[in-house]
């Protein structure tokens, strides 16, 4: 098999490439340690919002950037902010205060900010420290970190009021707000929660507002906290078109399956992969039906807990998984406009979803530059609780994301922005591949149906319409569909056994996982350590019946042209060539005077062609 690129096979970064007025990091003057941290990551120029922000933030300017996702805003604030503590340390290296306060809207947002600050202070010894609030410690040892006065506070709001409000943490020596995904922050609910922290922050502080779309609550945010700030509308090279490749495949509902086995197995793209699911049943469907073939992947889903989701990215970003699978709801699914009743029912039941409102409102609010009002749906729905801090994708740093495969189209052109936006990150290039049911193929094939793909074709309408305002092509992507076919009696043989009931065990089954590793219940098994060992035993059931045949691919299924007769050269298609073991293979065929289309392959019986009852039942 091929090797697959991995994370240093994508092009390296290219930030701010081209623009050679801009500085780079040298010109910015910061501390030597802060120097050292970004030798350490590797970050040789700046990106362009870092460029702008970065000088203006030195000067003391409040800074309000709207600069697409990914495109390096964290470094943006944390830059200036450090290098005004490490500033303020040398000239009197007794100060302890909290000066820093760093507002996300999410758990896993917190978590992720928390390390680019502790990778930036990596050289600064105890110059500065940093305190993720929305860990889980008991209070008490919050309450005894604060006391120590971190120099950064990386938070919620919510988690950072309640702490004001019991005393544990002092906001009076603030010099440097941040509010990150400044957009998404009041629509999580947190509006009360800021409306009183605006009272308790001093006068004078430095506010950074980062976002990737400038709506009306950024406008909330910034007449709230901001003085005069300069607003830094980022237009990045990428942005305007280079960035991500955008393809879309129409096609039946079973063919998405048919397509996800051919595009994997042989390799039409290579590199990381998102493939973005529309629920969470789905992510499994799709996990299993991919390990029929041998392809190994992760699901991400609200329903794991927030540690598994932090420990599945980290695994993701660090390789050990070249698929992730997620089920975006989230950001995919919205109350339908006309169903006041379902808009109910899904407010209750599903508190911790993002309010999406219509596509329609979606244009609306991210135009910008106040030629079109934002239209806001009629009411906002308010995430209540615990379910606060339940995770997104967006924002989230998926590293070196060579593809997003919409295996389900989200239902509005804001949600495909945010997908897409996961790959293509700081200068890199990237491929987003959708797949859209025509609206005569929904429903057409029950048991791989799913409500939320209905409306593909409007809402592709309304994503091809944004995207080219934006100065993006849609391109369509052709599958030689003839040659496509020759797979499908294995994919319909996958697919059978991923049954529905399969699925539930496998979605009980990460359950089950996740309450091994537990460290809440750990005290628990210590004491009842046969609870521990049914568990296990329970976690390792396979879920689906596993068919090894399915994992090779035979080479009588082999288009006559190779894998370039699957699809069109010049239409998305990242990279193919024929690998090595097939050339080898077809070496020894040819020396053994076998061509192609026979029962052999590389010497050895198909099992497809040899197979009988007894292998069956194995
Ligand atoms: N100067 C740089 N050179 C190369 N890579 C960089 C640079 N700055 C940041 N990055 C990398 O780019 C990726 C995106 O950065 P970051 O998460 O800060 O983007 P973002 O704009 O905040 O995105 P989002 O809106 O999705 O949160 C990260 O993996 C980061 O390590």
């Amino acid at each position: 098999m091929k090797r697959k690129l991995d994370a240093n096979d994508v092009p390296s970064p290219e930030p701010n490439a081209g623009d050679d007025n801009e500085p780079d990091f040298e010109a910015l003057n910061l501390d030597p340690r802060l120097c050292q941290a970004l030798i350490k990551e590797k970050f040789t120029k700046p990106t362009l919002v870092q460029a702008k922000a970065i000088p203006l933030a030195l000067e003391g300017k409040d800074i309000l950037a709207r600069a697409k996702t990914g495109s390096g805003k964290t470094a943006a604030y944390v830059l200036p902010i450090l290098q005004s503590i490490l500033q303020k340390k040398s000239a009197d290296p007794s100060v302890k205060a909290t000066t820093g306060l760093i507002l996300v809207p999410t758990r896993e947002l917190a978590e992720q900010v928390q390390k680019v600050v502790a990778s930036y202070t990596s050289f600064c010894g105890k110059d500065v420290r940093s305190v993720n609030l929305t860990q889980k410690v008991s209070d008490a040892v919050q309450r005894s970190i604060l006391a120590d006065f971190p120099d950064v506070v990386v938070s919620t709001p919510s988690r950072v009021l309640s702490n004001v409000n019991n005393s544990a943490l002092s906001l009076d020596k603030l010099s440097h707000l941040v509010i990150d995904e400044a957009d998404l922050v009041l629509s999580y609910g947190y509006d009360d929660d800021i409306n009183t922290l605006s009272k308790a922050i001093p006068r004078g502080v430095q506010t950074f507002l980062m976002s990737a779309t400038l709506t009306s609550e950024v406008d909330t945010l910034k007449s709230l906290f901001c003085r005069n700030p300069v607003i830094l509308k980022l237009e990045d090279k990428e942005e305007k078109g280079g960035g991500v490749s955008q393809f879309v495949v129409k096609c039946a509902e079973d063919e998405k399956f048919l397509l996800t086995y051919v595009i994997f197995k042989l390799q039409l793209i290579k590199g990381k992969v998102i493939i973005f699911v529309g629920d969470v049943d789905r992510c499994y469907r799709v996990k299993l039906f991919l390990e029929q073939f041998g392809l190994k992947s992760c699901v991400l889903n609200s329903e794991l807990p927030i540690n598994s989701r932090l420990h599945v990215v980290q695994e993701f970003n660090k390789g050990v998984y070249d698929v992730i699978i997620a089920a975006d709801d989230q950001e995919v699914l919205g109350a339908p406009k006309s169903s006041k009743k379902s808009q109910e029912v899904d407010e209750e039941e599903a508190g911790e979803k993002e309010e999406i409102g219509s596509s329609e409102d979606e244009d609306d609010v991210e135009d910008e530059g106040g030629k079109k009002k934002a239209s806001r749906p009629e009411k906002r729905r308010k995430m209540t609780g615990k379910k606060k801090d339940y995770g997104i994708s967006r924002g989230i740093d998926f590293q070196n994301v060579a593809c997003v495969l919409n295996f389900d189209l989200p239902t509005t052109s804001k949600s495909y922005t945010h997908r897409i936006g996961r790959t293509g990150r700081a200068g890199k290039a990237g491929m987003a591949l959708s797949f859209v049911i025509p609206a005569d193929q929904y429903g057409k094939h029950r048991p791989t149906s799913v409500p939320s793909t209905k409306n593909d074709e409007k809402v592709l309408s309304k994503i091809v319409k944004r995207q080219t305002k934006l100065g993006h092509e849609v391109k369509p992507y052709h599958f030689e569909m003839q040659q496509v076919d020759a797979f499908r009696y294995r994919m319909t043989d996958a697919l059978r056994a991923v049954t529905r009931l399969a699925v539930q065990e496998a979605r009980a089954r990460e359950i089950r996982q996740e309450l091994v590793k537990s460290e809440k219940l750990k005290r628990h098994f210590e004491e009842n350590p046969d609870e521990l060992r049914q568990l296990r035993h329970d976690g390792e059931l396979r879920a689906a019946r596993v068919q090894p045949h399915l994992k090779h691919v035979p080479d009588y299924l082999m288009p006559s042209k190779g894998r370039k007769g699957i699809s069109k050269e010049d239409v998305g298609y990242v990279g193919f060539s024929k690998t090595k073991e097939n050339r080898i293979r077809n070496a020894r065929d040819r020396n053994r005077g076998r061509g192609k289309g026979k029962k052999t392959v590389g010497g050895r019986s198909d099992p497809l062609k040899t197979f009988n009852r007894g292998q069956s039942k194995k």
